[in-house]
């Protein structure tokens, strides 16, 4: 559900535009010039009330740094963010609780020292008494908790109860916004069920967006509207959750879907398997041209020449390629794919 602004347009929540995060790498050899890890580079996308997001890519291809950059945990070296209605900057006092997060880790996440009530209070500061108790019970309420969980240490709440908690506490301030980094990949397939459907039926009823980290494809494609595809720091196709299945018009998008695990009564006959070769390459000092050239199964010479601008192929549907659609994953006869 999209939240209508009073002119009836969309509500922006969030605003990313043109991004750039490097860290410093080792120096190649002692003395020699500086190097830097491109992390995230040049990544623009925006997203609306009401609406979720996946951000999905291998390890190491920036979906953690680009979080923490929207969250206002890290400065942009390049570029800007803007959170909320108001379009408040990234990290500025007025982004404070605009946007809340949801960890992989909800031990790690919560203070052992603190009872559920001390750890969703501190989201709170400022707040009287009498209204934070109010908010705390409405939040646990919203995450299927009873009051008496309130007084409760982590140590005595299961794995799924503590992500409850951990969301009830990214709720009570009432975000516009809330990243959600691999916040199921912790839970038994039951319990990520149920904390997907907790997120979607809170959406449902404030419109809140979500910005949904993972590597669990399935569920990325099941709970988000849009799909943004990351390699080696850039987007290389972002596009409608629709598409994910037979639209991908990426080389990397198509095999990144190709190796997901099947599950029986999956209906989809002919989707083959495409295993790419070799290791991502560094994310110091990328290479030139399309980043995913040296593993991509359809590379010509022209695409090591000029990084491939990211463009709008069909409606909403943009990708960083010379040549959309080249793969496919759903061949006619098992060897074909590359046309
Ligand atoms: N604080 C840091 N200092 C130096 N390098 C960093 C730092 N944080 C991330 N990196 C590097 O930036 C790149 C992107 O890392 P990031 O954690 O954002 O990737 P990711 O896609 O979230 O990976 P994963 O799925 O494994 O969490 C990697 O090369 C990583 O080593």
């Amino acid at each position: 559900m999209t939240r209508p602004t009073a002119a009836g347009a969309p509500r922006r929540v969030l605003r990313v535009e043109d991004v750039r995060k490097y860290f410093k790498a080792r120096r190649a050899r002692l003395g020699g010039p500086p190097r830097h890890i491109h992390a995230v580079d040049s990544v623009s996308l925006s997203l609306d009330a009401g609406r979720t997001l996946g951000i999905v890519g291998e390890s190491g291809c920036g979906k953690s740094t680009l979080g923490r950059v929207i969250l206002g945990l890290e400065r942009p070296d390049v570029g800007t963010v803007h959170v909320g209605g108001a379009a408040a900057v990234a990290g500025t006092p007025d982004a404070r609780g605009v946007v809340q997060a949801v960890f992989q880790d909800p031990a790690s996440a919560l203070d052992p020292r603190m009872t559920v009530r001390q750890s969703i209070a501190e989201a709170l500061p400022g707040v009287d008494r009498a209204t934070r108790d109010r908010r705390l019970l409405e939040a646990l309420e919203e995450v299927g908790l009873t009051e008496e969980y309130a007084d409760r240490y982590p140590h005595e709440l299961s794995g799924g109860q503590q992500q409850r908690v951990c969301v009830a506490r990214a709720v009570v301030a009432k975000p516009e916004l809330i990243l959600l980094d691999e916040a199921v990949t912790a839970l038994d397939a039951s319990l990520q069920t149920q904390v997907l459907e907790l997120l979607e039926r809170l959406q449902e009823r404030t419109g809140v967006a979500y910005v949904f980290i993972s590597h669990d494809l399935r569920a990325v494609r099941r709970f988000s509207d849009r799909v943004a595809v990351m390699y080696l720091g850039q987007l290389v196709e972002i596009a409608p959750a629709t598409d994910f299945d037979t639209g991908l018009l990426h080389p990397y998008s198509v095999a990144l879907r190709s190796t997901e695990p099947r599950l029986p009564g999956d209906a989809e006959a002919g989707v083959r398997r495409i295993v790419l070769e070799g290791e991502p390459p560094s994310a110091v000092d990328p290479p030139t041209g399309c980043r995913f050239a040296a593993r991509c199964p359809a590379v010509e010479a022209r695409c090591r020449e000029a990084l491939p601008a990211l463009v709008e192929e069909r409606p909403d549907h943009f990708v960083r390629c010379i040549k959309p659609g080249v793969l496919t994953t759903v061949s006619s006869t098992s060897s074909e794919a590359v046309r």
